[in-house]
């Protein structure tokens, strides 16, 4: 057989096996596609990862009282732990005046919130406000002054931008639970949280230019992300309020429920994540927040790759060497395609 008809036999027999892999086209009318043989046994794909899985637990979560490694206790937050589950929440807890936050409120965020990070226990956070009217009206307007916002120690902080940094950092997945006013700087807070439910009563907006105040940080770039650059400027300059169906359109919140299942349905969330992959979420975290966030992001995604690179042989060879004074052998470590 010459040498171009064998090649055209060999391409032949490649082309009817790749036929034989590939799933008959579906006529154009009539019959539903083609199931593939390896789903052909449930009704649908979502029955067979139900099946595997089983569906989401619905049972009432139980909160216990936490404290961080310092042992003091909270006066401008509550921090619970769900007994059992790898869940933390974080309450803003000053609801006579809508959780405003102070320089102490924010604080004491911050040292939860490096309690959830660091205990790894936990998976995924609830950021909330205590109460149904507010989840956090922003900055206490009352102990504003010339340089920030200052309490007890008498001189300004803008404190909270570290908190946006940290959140926004955190490798597990933060969730804003709102109910009622997520306004002002308390809008930004739940704009730099992964994921936001909102209760039926739940109202978004910016107050900065009514107040004398903007946010030209995270307040700005990460809300023009998420609904757009004329929305954002909408939202900026005409300081409307948006109810929670508007916010869900504009892209601002995930899911809107009645208020009185806003938190079984935040915790419902919370389970599903809680299913996956730990690792896999923290690497998708700052993955998706790296374009954005340049060098900081880069070296956020970068410090997953080595933490996962510390787990391999070869980078335990390296070690291993340095500790017995000798050369490390990499020889045996592919150069992977
Ligand atoms: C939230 C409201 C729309 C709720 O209205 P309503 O339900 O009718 O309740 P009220 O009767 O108004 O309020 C009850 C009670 O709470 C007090 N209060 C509410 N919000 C605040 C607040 N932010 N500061 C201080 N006090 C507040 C209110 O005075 C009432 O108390 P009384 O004793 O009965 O008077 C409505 O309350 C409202 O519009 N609130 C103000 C919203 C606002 O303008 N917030 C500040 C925006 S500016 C900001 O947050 C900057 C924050 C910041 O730190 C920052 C700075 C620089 C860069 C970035 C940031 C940042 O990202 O945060």
């Amino acid at each position: 057989m010459a040498t171009g008809e064998r090649d055209l036999k060999t391409l032949d027999r490649r082309l009817s096996t790749i036929a034989g892999h590939l799933l008959p086209l579906a006529p154009i009318s009539g019959s539903p596609p083609p199931i593939h043989p390896s789903f052909a046994s449930s009704t649908s794909a979502g029955d067979r990862y139900r099946r595997i899985h089983g569906d989401v637990p619905t049972h009432e979560v139980s909160w216990s009282p936490a404290l961080d490694e310092s042992g003091k206790g909270f006066t401008d937050i509550i921090y619970e732990k769900a007994v059992g589950e790898s869940i933390a929440k974080i309450t803003i807890n000053r609801p006579e005046r809508r959780n405003a936050f102070r320089p102490q409120t924010v604080k004491e965020l911050i040292r939860a919130f490096n309690d959830a990070r660091d205990d790894s226990y936990i998976g995924v956070i609830i950021l909330t406000g205590k109460g149904n009217d507010a989840f956090c009206s922003g900055g206490d307007q009352a102990l504003r002054g010339s340089d920030g916002y200052a309490d007890y120690d008498g001189f300004g902080r803008l404190n909270v931008l570290d908190l946006q940094v940290q959140i926004r950092r955190l490798p597990k997945p933060v969730i804003a639970m709102v109910a009622g006013y997520a306004v002002g700087g308390g809008h930004i807070l739940h704009m730099v949280c992964d994921l936001t439910i909102a209760a039926e009563n739940a109202i978004f907006g910016q107050t900065g230019p009514k107040v004398g105040s903007f946010d030209a940080g995270y307040g700005s770039s990460i809300m023009s992300r998420l609904v757009g650059p004329k929305k954002a400027r909408e939202m900026w300059f005409l300081c409307r309020f948006y109810n929670a169906s508007e916010a869900e359109k504009m892209g601002l919140v995930n899911a809107v429920v009645p208020l009185e299942k806003l938190e079984q349905e935040t915790v419902k969330w919370c389970r599903e994540i809680l299913r996956n992959s730990p690792t896999a979420i923290r690497v998708l975290k700052s993955s998706l927040n790296a374009v954005d966030d340049g060098h900081a992001g880069l070296q956020e995604l970068g410090g997953n790759a080595t933490l996962i690179f510390y787990g391999t042989d070869e980078a335990k060879e390296g070690q291993t060497a340095y500790m017995e004074h000798r050369k490390p052998d990499f020889s045996k470590f592919s150069r992977k395609p």
